[in-house]
């Protein structure tokens, strides 16, 4: 349940709808799901593998460019895990953090929650405050330099056991204060949320606020544990909740956002056609839908390629661009004085339209 609930003003009508895709690259926006790891540009993987000697089997940037033609999520974990392979030192985990912040900071994003998967580089042997030390330092560089106040996620991959991710837990408590909460992500049907029902307990009493992908492949009644046995606040993806009337009763009752991914669907075949997105009908049915760019390196397109490709295609309106930064600060995980300071950034930028 949110706490803060932005009124649209309904003067902003009066923008004209062709500078809908202006106002949509200028106006300020919080990015509440996006994998750090899936922000990792072919460019800068094979600057990793040379700088670390890492070995990838690929023999260009373009021929790993090639790659990035999925089928659903399984094809695309698959060369997800193969990119972060490069990661090895802290400067690493720096570097990435720090391109995706310029581009986010770029595409007006003021404020992003970074999910981050640490057992993917717990497992090569990397040790986890090599990741966390990385990734949080260039989270403390990025509201000083670029103007962006950026945190972080850690999630738990799901294609392993709840006794694997106690002990990512563990080896993460150390750092406990360079991390807002928890989340899970990984190859979604088969591991329902249900298989980490105790280890997110632990979570909630230690005070981590809790997220976890949801109906972006599997079913809806994914959605209803993701909500009902691990008690998250948000869901990540959630698009299959269109199928179930009462679960979008439910989350438009509750003020729970969904992190919606338009390209991320889209390249994953969760959706046919950019055009046949169900962001709108999200929104029309009083959900809190927001738009985000998942894996950005992978799926085509940051935050502002996600708004305007969506837009064109769906024929969203004014207030739908209103309706989706507000909801970003909504579902954001900051203080409501903050979030309030956030939405009068947004209402003076479509004031000036
Ligand atoms: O879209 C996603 N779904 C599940 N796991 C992921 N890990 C990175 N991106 C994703
Ligand atoms: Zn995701």
């Amino acid at each position: 349940m949110t706490d803060f609930r932005p009124v649209y003003d309904p003067r902003f009508d009066n923008i004209p709808s062709d500078r809908l895709p202006e106002l949509l690259r200028a106006m300020p926006k919080a990015e509440l799901h996006m994998h750090i790891e899936g922000s990792l540009e072919p460019e800068l993987i094979f600057a990793l593998a040379q700088r670390n000697g890492v070995a990838i089997p690929y023999a260009s940037v373009e021929d790993l460019r090639k790659a990035y033609a999925f089928t659903n999520l399984q094809s695309f974990l698959d060369i997800y895990y193969a990119g972060a392979s490069v990661l090895l030192k802290e400067q690493d985990f720096y570097d990435m953090a720090w391109a995706y912040l310029e581009r986010a900071a770029a595409d007006n994003v003021v404020h992003t929650e970074m999910f981050f998967d640490p057992q993917t580089h717990t497992a090569r042997g990397v040790a986890m405050e090599t990741v966390v030390d990385g990734l949080h330092r260039a989270c403390v560089d990025a509201q000083p330099k670029l103007g962006v106040s950026a945190s972080l996620i850690l999630c738990f991959l799901r294609h392993l056991s709840e006794e694997e991710a106690f002990e990512t837990l563990e080896q993460a408590l150390p750092f406990r204060d360079l991390f807002i909460g928890v989340g899970l992500d990984s190859s979604e049907v088969g591991h329902p949320p249900e298989k980490f029902a105790r280890v997110f307990a632990r979570c909630r009493e230690l005070g981590l606020r809790l997220v976890a992908h949801a109906g972006e492949e599997g079913p809806p009644e994914y959605v209803w544990s993701a909500l009902d046995v691990l008690k998250v606040e948000r869901v990540d993806h959630g698009v299959q909740s269109a199928k179930d009337p009462a679960l979008m009763k439910r989350l438009a009752q509750d003020r729970i956002p969904l992190t919606v991914c338009p390209l991320s669907n889209l390249k994953l075949c969760v959706f046919p056609d950019l055009s046949k997105h169900n962001l709108g009908a999200l929104l029309d049915a009083g959900l809190v839908a927001t738009v985000n760019s998942d894996d950005p390196a992978y799926f085509g397109g940051y935050m502002n390629q996600n708004f305007t490709q969506t837009f064109e295609a769906t024929g969203l309106k004014v207030q739908h661009a209103w309706q989706l930064a507000a909801n970003s600060f909504e579902g954001s995980f900051i203080d409501v004085a903050a979030k309030r300071a956030y939405v009068d950034r947004l209402n003076a930028v479509f004031a000036s339209f």
